[in-house]
């Protein structure tokens, strides 16, 4: 995994967008985005999640979250609203290559859900999930396997900490966390695809 950082503050926040590059062997674009957009699997792979609600179902493909993360010492807990955008995306270098599949998550507002009411400090994100899948057909002519694909995820993040919390204290927590988060995830998609049909 290689990641990519640039130290960004707005009104004395940081707000460093950050890329992180990560090829996984034996899953797909279209696996990786379905259990990245799937709220019915976030808790098994989201551990700084204290609460996910879907305030809205938009389309089969686009909802709006509201999660409230475990509060990490000494800045106060967060929670982040945003809706959630699924999709595929014709593959414009290989036509006769896999598609490309994205999540885009995006901070918004609704009515009944106004930031900074209770005990959390609302963040807002922009965030991409971007997967290239490759595949590797094998030499004799063999039906295809999962030692024959793999998937290049791209991950970008924009997140404003909401209130202040010390630029020190974020960097920290960005620096461990992101890594942990995206191994973890990756990490929960080939298990619960290992001994399952490869979705393209
Ligand atoms: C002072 C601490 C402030 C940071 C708290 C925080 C803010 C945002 C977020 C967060 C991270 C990823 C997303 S997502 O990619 O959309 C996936 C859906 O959950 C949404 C939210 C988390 C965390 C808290 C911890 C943390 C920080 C990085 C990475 C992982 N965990």
């Amino acid at each position: 995994m290689r990641m990519y950082r640039r130290e960004e503050e707005v009104d004395g926040m940081a707000v460093d967008p950050l890329k992180a590059v990560h090829t996984v062997p034996g899953i797909t674009g279209h696996e990786v985005c379905h259990y990245f957009f799937g709220p019915q699997y976030r808790y098994d792979w989201e551990t700084t999640l204290e609460q996910m609600t879907v305030l809205e179902t938009v389309s089969d493909d686009t909802l709006v979250f509201l999660q409230t993360h475990k509060r990490i010492w000494p800045a106060s807990q967060r929670d982040v609203l945003f809706w959630s955008h699924m999709r595929k995306l014709p593959n414009e270098n290989d036509r006769d290559g896999p598609d490309l599949w994205t999540v885009v998550n995006n901070s918004t507002t609704h009515l009944d859900y106004p930031p900074n009411v209770g005990k959390c400090v609302r963040i807002y994100l922009k965030v991409c999930l971007l997967c290239q899948t490759r595949v590797d057909p094998p030499k004799d002519g063999a039906p295809l396997t999962r030692d024959n694909i793999s998937c290049k995820i791209t991950y970008c993040s924009v997140v404003n900490p909401g209130g202040w919390a010390p630029a020190s204290v974020l960097r920290a927590v960005y620096k461990r966390e992101y890594p942990k988060f995206l191994k973890r995830f990756t990490a929960y998609v080939v298990n619960q695809t290992k001994n399952k049909p490869i979705m393209f």
